[in-house]
């Protein structure tokens, strides 16, 4: 059977008083990424990884941020529709790992519920999506809360 792996990266700035949301699910922090999507950080690599195992360039091909049809849209949105990309090609997704860097607030708790909502997004079984988090021992960017990064790779296999 043939296997491909696909990598994704994404940054986002964080704001005061701005909504926060990761894996669709809404964090409560007084502060939040700022895009022109929701600026869900983790989905965005997640995406770019599928897209780069499929060889289908990248989010910002597919959904520039020069589109007004793109503004403040649910990311899990942009997720089904990568799905929907790598089905047209002929693969389907094997699994997702990714990690989550940003310094405050703990993740950990949100965790089941990110992975519900990428499953219900991406067909994927929840045990085939792994999500991490870490700080940046208040190292840079991150580490001065100005921005969180997602990191994401994933398998996918021939239909
Ligand atoms: N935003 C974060 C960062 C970390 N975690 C969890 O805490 C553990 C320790 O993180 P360090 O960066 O201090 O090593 C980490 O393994 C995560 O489980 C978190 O939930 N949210
Ligand atoms: C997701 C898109 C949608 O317009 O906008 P942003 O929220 O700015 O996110 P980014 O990670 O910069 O990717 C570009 C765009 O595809």
């Amino acid at each position: 059977m043939k296997i491909k792996v696909g990598f994704g990266f994404d940054v986002h700035q964080l704001k005061e008083n701005h909504p926060f949301i990761l894996g669709g699910e809404k964090i409560d922090h007084h502060a939040g990424a700022f895009g022109h999507s929701d600026a869900d950080v983790l989905v965005h690599a997640i995406c770019d990884a599928i897209l780069g195992a499929a060889n289908l360039e990248d989010i910002g091909y597919h959904f520039p941020n020069t589109d007004a049809k793109w503004k403040g849209i649910s990311s899990l949105i942009l997720l089904e529709e990568c799905i929907k990309l790598l089905k047209n090609k002929g693969w389907e997704l094997s699994n997702i790992d990714a990690m989550l860097c940003l310094e405050a607030p703990k993740i950990k708790p949100y965790i089941p519920a990110m992975k519900a909502h990428i499953s219900n997004a991406s067909g994927l079984d929840v045990e085939d999506i792994s999500i991490k988090a870490t700080t940046n021992e208040t190292m840079g960017f991150i580490g001065r809360k100005e921005g969180v990064v997602a990191y994401a790779v994933c398998l996918i296999q021939k239909l």
